[in-house]
């Protein structure tokens, strides 16, 4: 769903002519003409002046709201032949191309006055870790006395100007907008997420990189992409000419190895050791002497022309120590010196910014994360990663997404029942589907992995299902002792949870914190307890013994 809501938009831009923009777009030249100072794709975002993108979808064609962008302001429609058949011509400037998604980005790119040329822009892909290591970026380019912005999963930013973002990659439109906000509130570099999805409908066409990053790949959104081939090729398209001039491949994966070969573009390759291959010799930046500090990780980061700095994360994990490395790896590659990012570093605490709903701890006693981890790979990497630092047992709430990926749903469960020690299963985002219906593909995937423990030495896990989400968090909260971790996976920063088309008020962290309020008063509790083993009676409980 597209939402209606408000976009970061530059104050003031130079007009255009639309016979120019048509010129330019290689588009027929209309017979009226209008001055443009702003592009659209959506008809509700529509203001004076704009040029409405009236583009061809699965559900709908945008030309049928054209009316009302011009109603509201729009000066000119920039669309395909099947949507000029709709609109009125008279008085009306249509630029007509075959494909108005992939000429969308270029137009408003012309229109806004190209703003990513004018900031240094670092571009994130991969399946996992793109909103973290966003962070990172922009914690350390603010460290090295950049005005950075930032474009993401959780928030889009220009300096003070904070939205909360409906897609992890904007529309193109939008896109170029922030973008020239950015530029005329200062920002000189920016660090953003480019999903699959962005790169396939030519949301980032008009930008080209200054340095791209890959994390890693795994599967994922296979509902939209088909196949795993597509979904790492369409990621393999940010490294060409078209998308970026230089970029940083994690080879912790056999995709990551894959894509550096396959990149059209210079890329350094970076080992860190936290993924499913072993360091590589071979790579340019190795990741070494990672130890436990804090809560996170302090590392050393060496090129193999012997630039060497070390730092910390202040995140769980391995793969946050892949995050990390990357980040601060894209910084150098992109010509800052090691030492001077080490100061930086060691000035701004390290790699140490919060990220939103991201290994977001609540409480420690019993400690309490929220993590966006909702596929099987991010599911099992973050019950390891919590494992090492759980006392007691280490209990994990989630579901999975309905009308999303199916075929992933009964790994999910096999995963919770393999990584921790109470599983609870929960709804996730049912969507239009039959909630129960998903729980239960959730559900046969963890018995199937019960059944296989079972047999075997070690615990056997308990296994639960609560439909409703607040109260699967209130009930594994209210469960645990004060040496266990609960992790609430799956939803991370998010506060809509969409049941049957219907929006509902949900967000995991006000839950969690409920739910230890209801704790009773504990000694060496962080955070207030309260109902302490209460259990809902009408709670399924299973247990294979
Ligand atoms: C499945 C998918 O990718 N759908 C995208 C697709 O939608 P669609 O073809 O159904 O569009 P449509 O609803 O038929 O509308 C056609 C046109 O009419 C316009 N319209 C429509 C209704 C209206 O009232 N007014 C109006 O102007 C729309 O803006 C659009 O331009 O084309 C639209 C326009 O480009 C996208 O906004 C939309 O993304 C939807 C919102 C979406 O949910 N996408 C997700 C899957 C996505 O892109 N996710 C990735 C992150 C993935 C990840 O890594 O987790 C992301 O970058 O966010
Ligand atoms: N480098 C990584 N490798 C594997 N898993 C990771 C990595 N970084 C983070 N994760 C896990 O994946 C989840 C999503 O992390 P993050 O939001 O940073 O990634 P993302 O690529 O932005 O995901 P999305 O596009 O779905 O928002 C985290 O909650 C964490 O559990």
């Amino acid at each position: 769903m597209t939402s209606p809501q408000a976009r970061i938009r530059p104050d003031r831009v130079t007009p255009h002519r639309a016979s120019d923009l048509a010129a330019a777009l290689g588009a027929p030249v209309p017979d009226v003409d209008a001055e443009v100072t702003g592009v659209v794709s959506d008809n509700r975002a529509a203001g004076p002046g704009d040029l409405f993108v009236a583009l061809p979808g699965a559900r709908v064609h945008g030309a049928r709201f054209a009316a009302d962008a011009v109603a509201r302001g729009a000066t000119a429609v920039l669309t395909d032949p099947a949507g000029a058949a709709l609109l009125p011509r008279e008085n009306l400037p249509v630029l007509v191309v075959p494909d108005p998604r992939s000429a969308a980005g270029p137009a408003a790119a012309r229109v806004y006055g190209t703003p990513a040329d004018r900031l240094t822009t670092f571009g994130l892909t991969g399946t996992n870790g793109k909103t973290t290591t966003t962070y990172q970026l922009d914690h350390l380019l603010r460290a090295l006395g950049h005005r950075s912005g930032l474009v993401g999963t959780v928030e889009t930013r220009s300096h003070d100007r904070v939205l909360p973002s409906v897609l992890t990659t904007p529309e193109a439109a939008d896109l170029q907008a922030v973008l020239a906000a950015m530029v005329s509130d200062g920002v000189d570099a920016l660090a953003m997420e480019v999903s699959s999805h962005a790169i396939a409908q030519h949301r980032v066409d008009g930008v080209v990189y200054d340095m791209a990053g890959f994390t890693n790949l795994t599967q994922d959104h296979l509902d939209f992409h088909g196949d795993l081939e597509t979904y790492f090729a369409t990621k393999a398209e940010l490294f060409t000419p078209a998308r970026s001039r230089r970029g940083v491949v994690v080879v912790d994966d056999d995709h990551g190895v894959a894509m550096a070969r396959r990149a059209q573009v210079p890329v350094a390759t970076l080992t860190t050791g936290t993924g499913v291959r072993p360091l590589d010799p071979d790579a340019d930046w190795t990741v070494s002497a990672i130890t436990p500090d804090g809560t996170g990780s302090a590392f050393t980061l060496t090129h193999r022309d012997g630039r060497a700095l070390h730092t910390r994360t202040s995140l769980p994990g391995g793969y946050n120590v892949a995050n990390a490395a990357l980040a601060v790896a894209m910084v150098l590659e992109s010509g800052a010196g090691a030492e001077e990012v080490e100061r930086a570093l060691r000035s701004a605490d390290g790699l140490t910014a919060t990220v939103p709903g991201r290994m977001e701890v609540l409480a420690t006693s019993p400690r309490v994360v929220v993590d966006f981890a909702h596929n099987t790979e991010a599911l099992e990497l973050a019950l390891s990663a919590l494992r090492p630092t759980t006392r007691g047992r280490l209990s994990v709430v989630f579901g999975a997404t309905g009308d999303r990926d199916p075929g992933k749903r009964p790994f999910m469960g096999a995963a919770a029942v393999r990584g921790a020690d109470v599983v609870v299963v929960t709804d996730d985002d049912p969507h239009g589907e039959d909630r129960a219906a998903v729980r239960a593909a959730v559900l046969d995937g963890a018995r199937e992995a019960l059944a296989a423990l079972a047999g075997g030495p070690g615990p056997v896990p308990e296994l639960t299902e609560v439909a409703d989400r607040g109260e699967a968090i209130a009930t594994a909260i209210g469960r645990a002792d004060p040496e266990d971790t609960v992790l609430v996976a799956g939803r991370g920063h998010e506060t809509i949870q969409e049941i049957a088309g219907v929006d509902h008020h949900l967000d995991d962290r006000e839950e969690a914190r409920a739910a230890l309020a209801r704790r009773l008063p504990h000694e060496g509790s962080d955070a207030p307890h309260g109902a302490g083993h209460h259990v809902a009676d009408h709670i399924k409980q299973e247990r294979t013994s």
